[in-house]
Order: C-alpha cells, then sequence, then structure tokens
C-alpha cells in the first residue's frame, strides 16, 4: 500500500500517512506537546503501529550492476562514434563507471573508454589516469593492444595538455572583520524583530565591491550534475572515481572519496530510494552533522565570533517553528520519522548512537534539519554559454552560517555567485551607511509581478516583503521607462564579449566592469530604469562567468 512507485516522491507518502494515522482527528493531543519537535515521537509511534515502515522504505536505490554499466558504456558510444559529443560521451561513460561492480572488468572498460573521450579533447593527463584505472584493474587481454597504444600517445602528446582552469581564483578579503572572519569589515549582523537577524553597510560601499566570501557548512551535489561534480566537494571534474559500495556517488579523488564515506556517506550509501531526493538528503545530512557535534566532549568557548564551521551557528538559522500550521508541522514529523527509522536501520548508525538520549536527539535534529533545509539552502548555479538566451544548471544547494543571514530584496544591492561550493557575494549597488545589505530569493522585479512575488514570499519564507519594489510598485521591465542612452562604445564590448571570463577575453571582461561601474553612477538617478538594470545585469553576468561557466568541449 505504501509502497512508491518509480519516480514518485516521499511527499505522496505522507499525505496517504496523514491520513491513515488520522493525525487531523489528533490535534488537541498532539498540540499540548511542549515543542513541535516533540510531534516526531508520537508521529513515529503511530507510523509503527501501522506497519507502514516496511513499505515506505521497501524500493532500495539502485544497485551497482554491470548489465547497466554495459548499457551506459554503448551509449556513451554512440555520443562519442556517431555524434563525436564527447561531453555527452564521458557523462555516460562516468555513469557506467558508477554502476560497474568493484574490481570488475565492466570498470575497466568504462574507464578505457573514458579514456579515449579524454584523449580527443586534449586531456590528456585525466586520460593516462584513466588509462592506468583501466590496465591496474582486469582489462581483456585483446584490447590492451589499443590501450596502451592511447597510453604512449597520450604521453608524447602531453605538452599539448588543454588548459582548462576549473574555477578561477576567488578574490581575497581586503580587511579583516573581527565578529564575522568571513566577511569585509563594511558588514556588520543586526536583528531586530521585523528582520529578524540582517546585514547592515557600516560604511558606504561601492558597486562591485566583495562583502563576504564563505565555505559552505553543509552541502549536495544535485543529480543532474552528479556525473561531471564531485559528491564531496562539488569541484567540476571529468575523471570521477566511484563509491565501492553504491552507484549513486563519485569523486574527484582519493581523498574526497574516504572523507565523504567516514563521514556521512556510510549511511547515505545505503538509504532506500525513496530518501534520495537532494532536499531530503541534505535535511538528514545536516541532522547527522549535528549527532556527530552533541558527542563533541570539548566544550566550545563562548564567542561573539560567528563561525562559518560551527554547528551551533547553523542550528540558529531562521526556522518559523513557531508560526507554522499544525498540518505542516506533522508533514515536517512524517519525514523525520521515515529519515529516524532509516537510520535506526542502519546497523553502523544504531551500533554508534545506542541511547535513548541519542533517539531523542536525533528525532528534534531531523525536525529542525528540516524546517532549516525549507528556508535557507543556497542554490549552487552555473552559467551556460552555449546558448544566446542566458540560461543556468543546477550543481548543488548549500547552507552557509553567514551567508544564510542576507535578507531578501526583490531589487537587491547584493548578488552571489559560486566557486565549487565556495560563496561570493558581491554588491552590485552602491550602499549607504546604515543600509540594510540583501540579496533576491528568486523573485526579481523587473521579471517577475509582485502579487506573485510577495505570495511565494509569504508562503515559503512567512514574511511580508517592504523592500522599495514592493513598496513603490516597480512595474516589470517592460513597463520600465529606458533612463539615459547607453554609450554605442560600451553595447559594441558588451556585444564583441561573446564568451565572457574565457582568459582570452580578460582585458575586454575587464573594460566592461569599468563601464558598468561608471554607467551605474550615472544611471542611478534614474531607477527604476531598464539601462540601469542592463548595466547591474552586465556586471553580475561577468562576475558569475568567472567564477565557473557550465563545461563545453
Ligand atoms: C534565509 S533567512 C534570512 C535570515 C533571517 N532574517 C534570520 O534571522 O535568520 C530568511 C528569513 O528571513 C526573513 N526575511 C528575509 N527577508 C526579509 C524581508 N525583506 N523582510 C522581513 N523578513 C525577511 C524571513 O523570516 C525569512 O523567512
Amino acid at each position: 500500500m505504501w509502497r512508491m512507485k518509480h519516480g514518485e516522491h516521499v511527499t505522496k507518502c505522507t499525505q496517504i500517512l496523514l491520513q491513515e494515522a488520522q493525525l487531523c482527528s489528533k490535534e488537541d493531543e498532539i498540540k499540548k506537546l511542549a515543542h513541535p519537535s516533540d510531534y516526531v515521537n508520537v508521529v513515529y509511534n503511530y507510523i509503527n503501529e501501522l506497519k507502514a515502515f516496511k513499505d515506505i522504505i521497501a524500493e532500495p536505490q539502485p544497485r551497482k550492476s554491470n548489465e547497466i554499466s554495459d548499457e551506459l558504456r554503448i551509449k556513451g558510444n554512440d555520443y562519442f562514434l556517431r555524434d563525436n559529443n564527447y561531453l555527452s560521451a564521458l557523462e555516460k561513460y562516468t555513469e557506467s563507471i558508477a554502476f560497474a561492480v568493484n574490481g570488475s572488468s565492466y570498470l575497466a572498460l568504462a574507464y578505457a573508454n573514458r579514456s579515449a573521450c579524454l584523449f580527443e579533447v586534449k586531456y590528456y593527463k585525466e586520460c593516462l589516469e584513466d588509462i592506468d584505472r583501466a590496465l591496474s584493474l582486469d582489462y581483456p587481454e585483446n584490447l590492451k593492444p589499443k590501450l596502451l597504444k592511447r597510453k604512449t600517445n597520450a604521453e608524447s602528446q602531453k605538452n599539448m595538455q588543454k588548459q582548462f582552469q576549473y574555477y578561477s581564483k576567488p578574490p581575497v578579503l581586503k580587511s579583516k572583520n573581527p565578529l564575522i572572519p568571513c566577511a569585509e569589515d563594511s558588514i556588520e549582523i543586526k536583528c531586530n524583530k521585523k528582520y529578524g537577524r540582517h546585514i547592515i553597510a557600516t560604511r558606504d560601499i561601492e558597486i562591485g565591491e566583495v562583502l563576504s566570501v564563505e565555505n559552505s557548512f553543509c552541502h549536495v551535489v544535485d543529480p543532474e550534475a552528479k556525473y561531471l561534480h564531485c559528491h564531496e566537494c562539488l569541484e567540476l571534474c571529468f575523471k570521477m572515481i566511484p563509491c565501492e559500495n553504491c552507484s549513486g556517488a563519485l569523486y574527484c579523488s582519493e581523498e574526497c572519496r574516504s572523507k565523504s564515506f567516514e563521514g556521512y556517506h556510510k549511511y547515505q550509501c545505503q538509504f532506500p530510494k525513496i530518501l534520495l531526493d537532494p532536499n531530503l538528503r541534505m535535511f538528514i545530512k545536516l541532522a547527522l552533522i549535528g549527532m556527530v557535534d552533541s558527542k563533541k566532549t570539548e566544550a566550545e568557548e563562548p564567542t561573539n565570533i560567528h563561525q562559518s564551521d560551527s554547528f551551533k551557528e547553523i542550528i540558529k538559522l531562521e526556522m518559523h517553528d513557531k508560526e507554522r500550521d499544525y498540518i505542516t508541522l506533522c508533514t515536517v514529523a512524517i519525514h523525520a520519522s521515515i529519515a529516524y527509522h532509516v537510520l535506526k536501520e542502519n546497523q553502523e548508525f544504531a551500533s554508534e548512537y545506542d541511547t535513548d538520549e541519542d533517539d531523542q536527539n536525533l528525532q528534534k535534529l531531523l525536525f529542525k534539519a528540516y524546517l532549516i533545509t525549507t528556508i535557507n539552502p543556497i542554490s549552487i548555479e552555473k552559467i551556460c554559454d552555449d546558448s544566446v538566451i542566458i540560461t543556468f544548471k543546477k550543481v548543488g544547494m548549500a547552507l552557509y552560517a553567514f551567508n544564510c543571514l542576507y535578507n531578501n530584496s526583490c531589487a537587491p544591492n547584493s548578488f552571489f555567485f559560486h566557486y565549487g561550493s565556495l560563496i561570493v557575494t558581491r554588491a552590485k549597488a552602491s550602499i549607504k551607511k546604515g543600509e540594510q545589505v540583501t540579496i533576491c530569493y528568486g523573485g526579481f522585479f523587473q521579471k517577475t509581478p509582485k502579487a506573485i512575488r510577495q505570495e511565494n514570499l509569504k508562503e515559503i519564507y512567512m514574511f511580508d516583503c517592504d523592500c522599495k519594489a514592493c513598496t513603490n510598485n516597480w512595474p516589470t521591465s517592460m513597463y520600465l521607462p529606458h533612463g539615459k542612452e547607453l554609450p554605442p562604445s560600451f553595447i559594441k564590448k558588451v556585444t564583441e564579449n561573446v564568451s565572457i571570463g574565457s582568459d582570452s577575453n580578460q582585458q575586454l571582461d575587464n573594460e566592461i566592469l569599468r563601464d558598468c561601474k561608471r554607467l551605474y553612477y550615472q544611471l542611478k538617478k534614474y531607477e527604476p530604469c531598464r539601462y540601469l538594470l542592463v548595466v547591474q545585469q552586465e556586471l553580475t553576468l561577468i562576475y558569475l562567468h568567472q567564477a565557473g561557466r557550465d563545461v563545453n568541449f
């Protein structure tokens, strides 16, 4: 009854459970509990009584299979031979590597085929690594001469290696903020009833200035990106190695593979299919980090310094638990109960966390982690070069102890972009001392009408937006005045800069950035106007491209 068909999501299961466990009729009883996180224990017991867990988690995640690996490699061959589409071929071979049984000849074949792909696109170093991997495994004798010939060719052409910079260098902070080590001293954290914690400028800030550079506290890779990005560090990689047990995780290095396994992946490796959705992986990962934190024997010194790597900071992020309605809280408790059940069934986990106190702690952490991950995660995206229209590809999502404190404006004065999982936030407008520093949560005023923005912000983030665009009813871009004409020389530069961000265009990038900053101050008095938005957009695009564009062989 509870079994999910392929592709169905845990939400469906939750809807059925809400009815079957008759949680609506138990509202008075459940609401008496001291804290909403106590719902988990009660809801867990109801589901247990229904004997529903067995079916909910019945479907395992896709296991390693040489048959599937073989099919994927053949698909890769089609891309490679028929279409000369090396990027798609490389992704398929990597998928084939993920599915091949550890140590098998199928794994060797997949590595060898990927090496052919890497050879074609002149990544000789990576090609040689894959050849050595194939040869160290059970690679068929009759195919070896061809592979060894490729090895000789790759070695002789090593000096022609394609110089691909996976990422350009992220900016370094110029000043030291004594209270927020990941931020410039131009900003500080304030807190009030209306805005919660928020970020304020402590001096006038110029457009383009770096505001903060922060490492992620916790992140997950997106399923669409996992054959090109490391499961552990999210870095772009063309020569990934697989998890030895499951077919779902690939790594850029041995180091990342063991770090991931020793951390959280040893549990995730055995998760049922229903928990593989990235949002669910994220909340469970966060709760597990909390469990490790709860076992720390050394007490953390109380400090007023904001620490990006502290679980204490993350668990303080907004969750709006007091404002949620009963059914929503029950839904959260159902998700937490399913995760709780899976973890308790996991032998490795159960042996590490075996006390009643651990049980209670886990239930509370799962509940809070779920709520935190509904509001705070920041999407990690890459800009795509291969289209006239600007598009973005999702790489993953992450939680940041500091960056999750920027509040929303539909006409924001800052923006963020990523280097791997590292986040950089820059000003995209000039910001006056005392003004709030804002990012946009998704609905930019120029694109999304006010009513839709307000509805979304209320539904997901539970606040009424009073940004300048909402307060002054700014129209979408179609109805905006143009403002002062942009100089033809600027338009020419922007049009010429077809492949923004590539090394050869660095000089042009810098010229456009300088123009954008100058034009911004000339156009600011016309705000809101279209050309001001164009200038701000060009500036953000250049920084986004420099950080990490989508790969194109
Ligand atoms: C990602 S958090 C931002 C940090 C948050 N203010 C805090 O105290 O942790 C998102 C939450 O901040 C609040 N928020 C964000 N933008 C806001 C705004 N423009 N006005 C009022 N509240 C806002 C809402 O409560 C929202 O759910």
